[in-house]
C-alpha cells in the first residue's frame, strides 16, 4: 500500500446517544496519514464526544472505529500508546513541578527518566519556559499551562494527535511557533485533528475541514473545495451558512437592549 494513503483512523456509521438525547447520528469518516483535520462545528455538535470516544475515554456508541488499523472496541491498549491529546480543560496536576509532571507523563508512555529530563527541558527551553521547569504548576500562568499540556501531549512522539483548542492563552509568537510545529509534524507523516472555533487559523492549518452540525457531517473537504461550494465565502461564513445562522447581528442587538433594561 502506497504509505503515504495509509488509512490511519476509520469510522463506520457512528452513533451515540446520552439518555435519549441522540449526540452523533451516524459519523462516517476516514482520515490517512499526514493530514490535518480542522474538526469544526457549533457548541454541543459533538466534536468533544466523537474526540473522546477515539480515546477510549467514553464508550456506549455504536458504529465501528479502527484506529491504526485495530478495532477501538477490542482489548487491546497498544493503539492509545500513538496518541497524544491536548484537552481543552485539563486536570492537571497542580501541585507537581513541571518536570515531575512531565516524568509521570513520559513513564506512562514507557520513556525512561533519563528520556523524559532530556526531552522536557529541551521542549521547554524552546517554549521559553525552561526556568518553570522545577516551580509547581500552580505558579504558572495561562499559557505556560498550555505549553505544558502540548510537550506532555507530544513527549512520546505520538502518530496521531488530538487537539481541543491547543491554542488557549498562547501569545502570538508561540502560536506562531505551534503552527509551525504542526506543519513540520504532518509532513513526518503525523496525522493531526484539531478542533478549534478559531475559524482564521483552522481555515490556514487544515489540510482538510469538516463540519459537524447537530451530530452529522454537514462538509468535509479542503477549504478550497468548501469554498468552490459556497460562493468563495470565508470559512467563518461557510460555517455560518452550513449551520443556518444569520441571527448574529439580531441577536447582538436584543442582547444590548436587555443589558439597558428596554
Ligand atoms: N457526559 C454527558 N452527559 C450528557 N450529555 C452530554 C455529556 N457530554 C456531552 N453531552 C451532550 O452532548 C452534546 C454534544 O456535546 P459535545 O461536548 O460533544 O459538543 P462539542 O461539539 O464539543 O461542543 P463545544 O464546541 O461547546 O465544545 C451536547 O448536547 C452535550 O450537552
Amino acid at each position: 500500500m502506497d504509505i503515504k494513503r495509509e488509512p490511519i483512523l476509520s469510522i463506520k456509521d457512528l452513533k451515540m446517544n446520552y439518555g435519549s438525547k441522540e449526540v452523533l447520528k451516524g459519523i462516517n469518516l476516514e482520515v490517512i496519514r499526514g493530514e490535518i483535520i480542522g474538526y469544526i462545528g457549533p457548541n454541543g455538535a459533538g466534536k468533544s464526544t466523537t474526540v473522546k470516544i477515539l480515546l477510549g475515554i467514553v464508550g456506549g456508541y455504536k458504529g465501528d472505529i479502527r484506529i491504526f488499523g485495530e478495532n477501538i472496541d477490542g482489548k487491546s491498549m497498544e493503539y492509545k500508546k500513538r496518541i497524544g491529546y491536548v484537552p481543552e480543560t485539563s486536570e492537571i496536576y497542580d501541585n507537581l513541578t513541571a518536570g515531575e509532571y512531565l516524568s509521570f507523563i513520559g513513564e506512562i508512555y514507557g520513556l525512561t527518566e533519563e528520556e523524559v529530563d532530556d526531552k522536557a527541558q529541551r521542549l521547554m527551553a524552546l517554549f521559553e519556559i525552561k526556568d518553570a521547569y522545577h516551580n509547581r504548576i500552580t505558579s504558572f500562568s495561562k499559557g505556560m499551562k498550555q505549553k505544558l499540556l502540548i510537550i506532555a501531549s507530544l513527549l512520546h512522539n505520538p502518530d496521531i494527535l488530538f487537539l481541543d483548542e491547543p491554542l488557549n492563552g498562547l501569545d502570538a509568537n508561540s502560536v506562531m511557533i505551534f503552527k509551525e510545529i504542526l506543519a513540520e509534524l504532518a509532513a513526518r507523516g503525523k496525522t493531526i485533528f484539531y478542533s478549534s472555533h478559531i475559524m482564521e487559523v483552522v481555515e490556514k492549518i487544515s489540510s482538510r475541514i469538516i463540519l459537524l452540525n447537530n451530530g452529522e457531517n454537514v462538509a468535509d473537504g479542503t477549504f478550497g473545495e468548501l469554498k468552490e461550494k459556497n460562493f468563495d465565502a470565508s470559512l467563518e461564513e461557510i460555517f455560518n451558512q452550513l449551520t443556518g445562522f444569520n441571527q448574529h447581528k439580531i441577536i447582538a442587538e436584543e442582547f444590548v437592549r436587555v443589558l439597558q433594561g428596554v
